[in-house]
């Protein structure tokens, strides 16, 4: 099955788009006419610069407000679409969108509008080309694909036919499965678009809110499952109108584009399994089974702090590794890996980002599963050399600056801990941390859906609804993503402006990245009175929050008085509870959170947020004033 992207979709000049459109795997694109028109050069120019790239011009558009017009416009209508068939026979391209008019003298019927198209189709034959009619969500008389599909049938033409969008369709809360019953050789081009379910005027909404399939709340895998029963084998092409991709990186968001695509297409597949789909098998969504290790990179004054910080949380040195500058530290099924070794990926990432978290381990059930499907979805396989008596962990690149391994328990990768490490010898200490709960990453804003397709299309995760935090210094957009049961969590939090807390964190380490890792302790009591014996120092919480919690949860007065006691912050869902304690941050503004759940409690705290980002920024140095 070919793949397909509209120039609209990304930013830059025609060149630069197709570059980008080119290096991230797509067969075609779809030109739209302000991208060529824009463009210093010939059409026939144009058409080789695109063929140069290895890619085809699939589809020509949009062609607005020809059907159904009265005389003389009526005819005017077919002069402008003569020159355009000329401009595409130049660009070398045979089919043409035409979109539902909305054109004020646009006349009603769908006969009238069939005659229309019979004729066009005869002038079409005759240069050999072809036209799609297309329903726009606000098309003057049509709007429905149904109605568009109706057209399309009655004119009767064989250079006539259906274009179908899953905007439009979706977006207008059609049913998809009206699509099925059309006939696949009629449908002459599909247009994919996902869309964050938003209240407001559908023309606005599918300017400027499209994103790539998977990355909205549209059901875009239904869709395509009904386009795909009609036997359909055109190309399947992304027509996305979105600000941010407009002014984005756009090698990024080709990438994502393709990946949207791969993603769409093989749960297609796996949902119809009796239609033959001309796309590659790659293995299925990855479950996560947990978090194996973080890993940070630092150098020895950096890691100082670190092992402090981590023995008062009641972690100890459980190994070194058997050749390089790295030390495994442990408490519950938490491992903290510290590399502070002079060589290798960790030392290069300390150099561009300073102690940050440079690799997270994920516990799988198939290592070598989970980079064959994460490579097919468009992500970089990591490697780097491996010395005597260590294992070849399979790895990729994250969306960030950092890594991702992956480790099994089918294979020697099980035992890496026991393989690659001395044990420490040092006494068993505990503060009741188990496990890790999430790994919040930070990002600016604009990568967030980046982020979001590259987990949810990798693993078999769903993502929470989105959650503003308030900072003072502006917005931080929260977004959780999480494998059914809860044994990966991911957050990822953009940063509108480099003045919030998250967004300070991104511009002093130079980069997207884990800010705070969270660990579970199923009694947050006792956690907190074993880490009072440790000296760890938590965040300190003002008396108003006590009191607003105390009287918005209406809480009991000695509970309350517990919570202040220690720090800790508290919240509650329809199911459960949850406690929180942070610490103070360390490096560029990592830190470290403590969480209990408590009766199944499935959210992050996001009521409090405000109020941690507040403290947070009271311990941060203010110009000319020690950190306190
Ligand atoms: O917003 C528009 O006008 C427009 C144009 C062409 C399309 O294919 C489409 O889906 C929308
Ligand atoms: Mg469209």
């Amino acid at each position: 099955m070919k793949t397909s992207i509209a120039t609209v979709c990304i930013a830059g000049d025609l060149r630069e788009k197709l570059a980008a459109i080119a290096a991230a795997g797509f067969d075609g694109i779809e030109i739209f006419e302000q991208d060529f028109i824009t463009f210093d050069a010939s059409p026939s120019e144009v058409g080789a610069m695109v063929r140069d790239h290895g890619l085809e011009i699939s589809l020509f558009q949009p062609f607005r407000d020809f059907e159904g017009l009265p005389e003389p416009e009526r005819a005017r209508a077919f002069d402008r679409m003569e020159r355009k068939f000329d401009l595409m026979q130049e660009l070398g391209t045979d089919l043409v969108l035409v979109c539902s008019s909305v054109h004020p003298k646009a006349l009603g019927g769908i006969d009238r509008m069939a005659a229309d198209f019979a004729e066009l189709g005869a002038r079409a034959a005759a240069r050999g080309l072809r036209v799609g009619f297309e329903a726009l969500a606000w098309g003057k008389h049509v709007w429905d694909h149904r109605d568009a599909w109706e057209v399309v049938r009655r004119a009767d033409h064989p250079n006539i036919g259906l274009i179908v969008d899953s905007f439009h369709t979706l977006g207008r809360k059609l049913d998809p499965e009206s699509i099925r019953r059309i006939p696949g050789d009629k449908i002459f081009f599909v247009q994919l678009a996902d869309a964050p379910l938003i209240e407001m005027d559908l023309l606005y909404w599918s300017r400027h809110f499209r994103n790539m399939p998977g990355e909205g709340d549209l059901d875009v895998t239904g869709f395509m499952r009904a386009v795909a029963a009609t036997g359909y084998d055109g190309p399947i092409s992304l027509e996305v109108f979105n600000d941010q991709f407009r002014g984005g990186s756009p090698r990024a968001i080709a990438l994502d584009g393709h990946r949207s695509l791969v993603w769409l297409m093989d749960q297609v597949k796996r949902a119809e399994p009796d239609i033959a789909i001309d796309v590659p098998d790659i293995p299925p969504r990855v479950t996560p089974e947990g978090v194996a290790f973080v890993e940070f990179a630092a150098n020895e004054t950096e890691a100082d702090t670190l092992r402090k910080l981590l023995r008062s949380l009641g972690f100890r040195l459980a190994g070194r590794h058997i050749a390089k500058q790295v030390e495994l530290w442990q408490q519950g099924e938490i491992r903290i890996v510290l590399n502070t070794d002079p060589e290798g990926f960790a030392h290069t990432s300390h150099i561009a980002h300073g102690l940050n978290v440079c690799d997270v381990g994920l516990a799988v059930d198939s290592a070598a599963a989970t980079v064959e499907r994460a490579t097919a979805l468009g992500a970089t396989p990591f490697r780097q050399p491996v010395g005597p008596g260590e294992l070849e962990i399979p790895a990729i690149r994250g969306v960030g600056s950092g890594l991702l391994h992956f480790i099994d328990g089918t294979s020697d990768l099980a035992d890496v801990w026991k393989t690659e490490f001395q044990p420490a010898e040092e006494p068993e200490t505990d503060a009741g941390l188990v496990r890790i709960d999430h790994i919040a990453q930070t990002m600016n804003y604009e990568e967030m859906l980046t982020w979001s397709l590259f987990y949810t299309s990798l693993f078999d995760t769903r993502k929470q609804a989105t959650v503003d935090v308030v900072d003072p210094g502006g917005l931080v957009r929260s977004q959780a993503i999480e494998s059914p049961d809860g044994a990966l969590r991911v957050t990822l939090n953009g940063a509108e402006t480099h003045r919030t807390f998250a967004g300070r964190f991104i511009a002093d380490s130079f980069g997207s990245s884990v800010q705070h890792v969270a660990f579970a302790t199923d009694d947050i009591f006792a956690t907190a009175e074993a880490l009072e014996k440790t000296g760890f120092q938590a965040l300190a919480m003002p008396e108003n929050y006590y009191d607003d919690l105390a009287a918005r949860l209406g809480l009991d007065a000695d509970f309350v008085a517990g919570l202040q006691a220690h720090n800790i912050l508290y919240d509650e869902d329809a199911d459960g509870a949850f406690f929180q304690i942070y610490s103070r941050s360390f490096g560029d503004g990592i830190f470290f959170e403590i969480v209990q759940r408590k009766h199944g409690y499935g959210g992050y705290g996001a009521p409090n947020a405000p109020f941690r980002v507040a403290a947070q920024r009271r311990m941060m140095p203010q110009p000319g004033m020690p950190r306190r």
